[in-house]
C-alpha cells in the first residue's frame, strides 16, 4: 500500500478517499481509487496504470459518465468508444489515469437525459434538448478533479479530450496540462447530429461532419 492509499478523512475536505483495489481489464490491471464527495454523497473512481507520482507528465482522461455509452452500447454519442479508446492508450504506454466522475448527461442527471433524448428524437439537437428543459447546455463541474490528482499524486497531464471547456477548466487547478492529446473516434449515423452539434456550438475540437 503506497502512501497514498491511506485513508483520508477530514469534514473539510471536498471529496473524502475511501480506498483502492485492483481491476483487471481486457487491456491492464488498473488500480481503481474510490472518493466520495462530502456534499452530495456522489461516488466517484479513479483508474491508475503504473507510477503516476513521479511527477513526469501522466497521460490523462477526465470522463464524464454516460450510462448509455459506457455500458448500455448506446450509438447516440461517442462516450463507449472514447472510454475504450482512452483505457487502451493508457495501457499501451503503461501509465496513466482515467478519472470518472458521475456527472452523468453533463451534469443533468439520468432520467433528465432520457427527457432530453425523447426531445432529440423529435428533432431537437443535444444543446437545445438541455435548454427547453430549462438547464444549460453543459452543467459540469471540474472542481473535484483536482483532489483528486492531488491524492494521486499526480502535478501534471497530458489531457485526452476534443472538449476545449475541460481544458480550461483543468488550467485553473494546481494540475497543469502540458499538452492536449485529441480523442477522435469512428463516427456513426446516429451520432452524426451530437458530435456536429458538439463542433459547432459548444466548440469541440472535432470536424462538424466528416
Ligand atoms: N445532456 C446531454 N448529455 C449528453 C448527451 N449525450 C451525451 N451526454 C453526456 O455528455 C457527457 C460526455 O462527457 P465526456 O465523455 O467527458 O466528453 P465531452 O465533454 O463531450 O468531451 P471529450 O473529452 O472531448 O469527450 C456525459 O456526461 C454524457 O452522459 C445528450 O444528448 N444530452
Ligand atoms: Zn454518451
Amino acid at each position: 500500500m503506497s502512501s497514498n492509499d491511506q485513508p483520508v478523512n477530514s469534514s473539510e475536505q471536498a471529496l473524502e478517499y475511501v480506498d483502492s483495489c485492483n481491476l483487471p481489464t481486457s487491456w491492464a490491471t488498473f488500480r481503481m481509487h474510490a472518493f466520495v464527495e462530502t456534499a452530495t454523497g456522489k461516488e466517484h473512481i479513479a483508474l491508475t496504470l503504473g507510477d503516476v507520482a513521479d511527477g513526469q507528465p501522466v497521460l490523462a482522461r477526465i470522463h464524464s459518465e454516460c450510462l448509455t455509452g459506457d455500458a448500455l452500447f448506446s450509438k447516440r454519442c461517442d462516450c463507449g468508444p472514447q472510454l475504450e479508446l482512452a483505457l487502451q492508450k493508457i495501457s499501451q504506454e503503461g501509465r496513466g489515469a482515467l478519472l470518472y466522475l458521475r456527472q452523468e448527461g453533463r451534469g443533468i442527471g439520468l432520467l433528465n437525459k432520457v427527457r432530453a433524448y425523447h426531445l432529440q428524437d423529435e428533432g431537437a439537437d443535444t444543446v437545445e434538448a438541455n435548454q427547453k428543459l430549462g438547464f444549460a447546455a453543459d452543467l459540469r463541474d471540474y472542481s473535484l478533479c483536482d483532489p483528486m490528482l492531488k491524492h494521486l499524486g499526480i502535478e501534471s497531464v497530458r489531457l485526452m479530450t476534443n472538449n476545449p471547456r475541460k481544458i480550461s477548466a483543468m488550467e485553473g487547478m494546481n494540475v497543469r496540462v502540458q499538452e492536449h492529446v485529441p480523442l477522435i473516434v469512428k463516427r456513426n449515423p446516429y451520432n452524426e447530429r451530437y458530435l456536429s452539434t458538439k463542433a459547432t456550438k459548444l466548440g469541440h475540437l472535432i470536424q462538424p461532419d466528416l
